[in-house]
């Protein structure tokens, strides 16, 4: 098992991100955040919260998408899977979405996203953005905007994104 980023790189990682979509969003005006069921909440959950310190007097819009039904895999006797909640208590008509996920791999996450995140209006612009973009891996075109890290990794390797409210500890890990 290798570390990929630690606890305190983390925090940097995300206030970055922070930083580089308050440079491309402003005041959030026009822009509303969706992080993706399950694993994408822990990050846009902190991503919100430290927009929110760096803009005390920004309305943010921030909601949560589940993309179960969306899979293209979905009943393609894959077993059974368990929905998540999708909470998005407002229209993202003509309004640019930033997607929020911890890991991008092969893409396919984020297409069901996109499609899902349609019965919520026809926004302006999409953006992605990933904390870890496993490069060269991806099965269809879909890029991030925003990265935390890069990687390389052998298809039989697993990144692990690691939160203190759930796994007592903030890490990314690269797992054999
Ligand atoms: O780019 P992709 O190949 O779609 O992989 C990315 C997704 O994988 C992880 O979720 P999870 O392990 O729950 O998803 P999976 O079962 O699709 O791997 C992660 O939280 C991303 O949402
Ligand atoms: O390495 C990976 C690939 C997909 N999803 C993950 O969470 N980790």
């Amino acid at each position: 098992m290798k570390t990929i980023l630690n606890g305190k790189q983390l925090s940097i990682t995300i206030d970055r991100l922070c930083h580089q979509l308050i440079e491309n969003h402003l005041q959030f005006e026009e822009t509303v955040l969706i992080g993706l069921q399950p694993r994408g909440i822990f990050l846009s959950d902190r991503i919100y919260s430290t927009l929110r310190k760096l803009l005390p007097d920004a309305n943010i819009r921030y909601g949560k998408l589940d993309i179960t039904f969306y899979r293209d895999d979905f009943n393609k006797g894959k077993g059974l899977h368990v929905p998540n909640e999708t909470s998005i208590d407002f229209s993202i008509e003509n309004k640019k979405v930033i997607l929020i996920d911890d890991v991008l791999y092969t893409g396919r996450t984020i297409r069901s996203a996109l499609d899902a995140m349609l019965d919520f209006g026809r926004p302006a612009a999409v953006e992605l953005l990933a904390l870890i973009d496993r490069r060269f891996s991806r099965q269809l075109p879909i890029q991030p905007d925003y990265t935390g890290r890069t990687i390389d990794a052998f298809i039989s390797q697993k990144v692990k994104v690691l939160w203190e409210e759930r796994d007592g500890k903030d890490e990314v890990v690269l797992v054999d």
